[in-house]
């Protein structure tokens, strides 16, 4: 027999919770004992790695850096558990006790304190439940603050198994829920539910495809996933090895404490917008950019901007051999760089040596078909004869001796002469700087700015409609970029390749006037420069050297970084540009993809499905049409597939408003199950048009009354703002929610409320949500629906929504 006790007072004095609340305090003191001699073991691991350094040599820097760096990560991870160490116990059939928590303890003697949640031990108190209890008869959970143990919740699976067994709880787990939201996001070790944690822990290969509907804790689980893969197969994937990617740089500032939390602080965390480095989104492009710039069209535009003449390259290139003067003219010339680019895809800039190279043989043959040799030997015989003439009186060797120099002219000395002299003509060095210049993303970009040069690269790609406001978008040097810009340079970026890498040999060559951009004009050969470094010292993995390797210079990259997994949270919304960027970064990678179809705000589904199918294939992004058409489609990788079905974020009453959005939305989908009911009713209130800012600010002022962490207040996209769109066929946005209103609505309020609009409330979560303008929302975007519906389903406890439309007072309360 159990017994179910909620504060029941014992016969030895307390209640019974109290007792069991005691005797959890007991074992964790112990636990924690342990754990602080196991930091200091690994401090003193750090202190003797730095002692075997001293030794100084070689093997010594090695073992030590090994020895450091391992240490220094369990050093971490165990700072990291000290608070809440302990946050789980099962009680098992077999009678056996199991500790589980934030690390693994173990006595001096190896036995068992503490299992780590990551182990395979640890499954069974996730994965229990009272149909399958999996030999487990209570699972008890404990609350801690600090190291003092506060509450107990018990979990009764196995009743005929709990001879005597005392059970207390009173719903902590519902309770946790309605917690006050602080502005970060916190991990959910203590309480990860069975489907969650099948997620978690499924296979470390192939593809992991989690779906649901808001709030059923995809990113919680995307980040629980990264530190057991971690835990698990750290060889593989320590040490940067992770990339996870979020949506906005306001969603990663939401989200980087939670793994920290669990002790991983070695994963790569970065949102779309500052995956490039060097580079940093600030803006959103509006719904119509957003689909033209996100387009897999694109990347045809862009390969032919790269193979495009370069802004301000000379028209005709001029030299003078033996008095002769040879011209290759523009159509010429185009039909080298044409022949040169369809050769150089993704080592443009690389090609320089070759470009050299393809203009002198056809400056060659030009001086052949302008009969430059005769005319040259008979302006030459008459004065070579009077000069053998004074070379022979001195018992020099004549003129026609002299050895042929420079590295080409397949053995013909005459060619080989005439490669010579017109290298080392300024003409032809200045020539190729400007003809074959190396080219930075960021600078082809902004060379799009000029809508004849985007209308040459758009070929049919693009509406002729279109190019007006894209050319806008990226006109003039100051102009922000926009996350999908930040794809776009990647691609660039991929197009262009690194420039010439700087030779190991030889000193650096920066006076050597045949020297243009790392290349020696007369060689063709690369040439060490000031800022290369040829030696990597004490870096401890090969991620870091990677990451050193990828600056030089003005931070071009040089090396894009791989992953061996990534794990993308709101994969809904990539664009087919965006997934080809990923793509580029994890080839060899096995992946976590995280999406909730219903709130995507991408128009294309179909199309951004296949750059993802391309991406996760390892295949190499390649322009529309081309890739897979001539190739054996790459094998197709283990994919396991998850639905998260239970809403943690809303109480039952807001879950209703955002279910009524869906109805609306996609009428198809199915509403996650909210678990928990609140008693407070959202407030839908129809307010006149000009009014709403300030009722917004109303709204958001009165909540701070009552609720004590976080509130959003939710605006429409400012779409006047992005560069005069609004002429061209966006929807009309009212001046309400532009910069400067939103600066007056934000004026003056604490901290803890946020103006953000729609996009940016991505896959954030606050106490309460003020939502203005859901008829505004709806209509800026064929996606305005499924925008609506992230928006409202962002409070866990209060949802005011203002509208100016009464019709949408009815949809919203039913
Ligand atoms: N097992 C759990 N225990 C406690 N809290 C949980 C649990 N699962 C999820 N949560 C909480 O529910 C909230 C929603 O989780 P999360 O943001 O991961 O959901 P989501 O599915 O990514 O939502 P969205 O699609 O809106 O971005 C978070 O506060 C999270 O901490």
């Amino acid at each position: 027999m159990s017994s179910q006790v909620t504060g029941h007072p014992s016969s030895t004095g307390g209640t019974v919770k109290d007792q069991e609340i005691a005797a959890e305090q007991r074992y964790v003191d112990v636990a924690y004992t342990r754990l602080e001699e196991m930091r200091a073991d690994a401090q003193a691991m750090i202190r003797e790695g730095y002692r075997q350094s001293l030794a100084g040599t070689k093997g010594s820097l090695v073992d030590r850096d090994a020895m450091v760096h391992q240490a220094a990560l369990r050093a971490q991870a165990l700072d990291v558990a000290d608070d809440g160490l302990v946050f789980g116990r099962l009680d098992l059939a077999s009678r056996e006790i199991r500790y589980v928590g934030r690390v693994g303890v173990r006595t001096r003697d190896h036995d068992s304190l503490v299992i780590d949640w990551r182990a395979p031990a640890a499954e069974d108190f996730y994965r229990a439940t009272p149909e399958d209890p999996r030999g487990v008869v209570r699972r008890r959970v404990l609350h801690s603050r600090g190291h003092t143990v506060v509450d107990l919740e018990d979990d009764l699976l196995d009743p005929a198994a709990a001879d005597g067994m005392t059970v207390v709880g009173d719903g902590a787990f519902l309770a946790s829920l309605a917690r006050t939201r602080e502005g970060a996001m916190r991990d959910i070790v203590a309480t990860i539910q069975r489907e969650q944690d099948e997620v978690i822990r499924a296979p470390a290969e192939g593809t992991v495809l989690v779906r649901g509907a808001p709030g059923t804790g995809k990113t919680a689980v995307a980040l629980h996933r990264v530190a057991y893969l971690l835990f698990r197969h750290r060889r593989r994937f320590g040490s940067r090895g992770v990339l996870v990617i979020g949506p906005n740089r306001r969603f990663t500032a939401y989200i980087e404490r939670v793994l920290p939390s669990l002790g991983e602080g070695s994963a790569a965390l970065r949102s779309l917008g500052d995956l490039v480095d060097g580079v940093t989104a600030t803006v959103h492009d509006t719904p119509r950019l957003a689909r033209l710039k996100g387009s897999d069209a694109m990347a045809d535009v862009l390969r032919r901007a790269v193979a495009d003449q370069a802004p301000g390259a000379p028209g005709e290139l001029r030299v003078v051999f033996k008095g002769v003067v040879v011209t290759l003219d523009r159509a010429r010339l185009d039909r080298i760089r044409a022949d040169l680019h369809r050769r150089s895809r993704g080592s443009v800039n690389a090609a320089r040596g070759r470009a050299a190279e393809a203009l002198l043989d056809a400056l060659w043959q030009r001086y052949n078909d302008v009969g430059g040799p005769e005319a040259a030997e008979a302006a030459e015989g008459a004065e070579a004869g009077l000069w053998n003439a004074i070379l022979a009186a001195d018992g020099l060797a004549s003129l026609d001796d002299e050895p042929a120099a420079g590295p080409r002219g397949n053995g013909d000395p005459k060619r080989a002469r005439f490669d010579t002299k017109i290298r080392e003509q300024s003409a032809f060095a200045g020539f190729l700087a400007a003809w074959w210049p190396i080219r930075r993303p960021l600078e082809v970009l902004r060379s799009l700015g000029d809508p004849d040069r985007l209308r040459h690269a758009a070929g049919r790609d693009l509406d002729r409609a279109d190019l007006t406001p894209l050319a806008a978008s990226w006109a003039g040097d100051g102009a922000p970029l926009s996350y999908q810009d930040v794809a776009l340079l990647d691609e660039l970026d991929a197009l262009l390749g690194p420039p010439p890498r700087p030779s190991r040999r030889g000193a650096p060559a920066e006076d050597d006037p045949f020297v243009v951009d790392g290349v020696n004009i007369l060689t063709g050969e690369e040439v060490a420069g000031e800022t290369w470094e040829p030696e990597m010292r004490e870096l401890s993995t090969s991620i870091e050297r990677l990451e050193r390797s990828r600056r030089v210079d003005d931070g071009v990259v040089e090396e894009r970084p791989e992953y061996a997994h990534i794990v993308v949270d709101e994969a809904q919304d990539l664009s087919p540009m965006q997934w080809r960027m990923l793509g580029r970064r994890g080839r060899q990678a096995s992946w976590t993809i995280v999406e909730d179809p219903a709130q995507s705000a991408w128009e294309d589904l179909d199309a951004a499905r296949r750059a993802m199918e391309a991406a996760l294939g390892g295949e190499r992004p390649s322009p529309r049409g081309r890739s897979r058409r001539n190739r054996k489609p790459p094998p197709r990788r283990a994919r396991h597939e998850y639905e998260l079905t239970t809403n943690y974020r809303n109480s039952t009453e807001i879950a209703a408003v955002s279910a009524r959005v869906l109805a609306v939305a996609l009428p198809e989908a199915r509403p996650a199950r909210a678990v928990r009911t609140s008693g407070i009713d959202p407030v839908v209130r129809v307010v006149p048009g000009e009014d709403l800012p300030a009722a917004a600010r109303e709204a958001a002022e009165e909540l701070l009354g009552q609720v004590d962490g976080t509130i959003g207040l939710i605006i429409p996209l400012a779409l006047e703002e992005s560069r005069g769109q609004l002429a061209l066929g966006e929807p009309d946005a009212s001046p309400a929610w532009d910069a400067a209103a939103r600066d007056r609505l934000a004026a003056g309020l604490p901290e803890r409320v946020q103006v953000l609009d729609v996009l940016e409330a991505k896959g954030l979560e606050f106490d309460a949500a003020v939502i203005a303008a859901p008829e505004t929302v709806a209509e800026q975007s064929p996606r305005g629906l499924r925008v609506l519906y992230v928006a409202v389903s962002r409070a866990t406890q209060r949802l005011t929504v203002l509208t100016a439309d009464p019709a949408w007072e009815r949809t919203l309360t039913g």
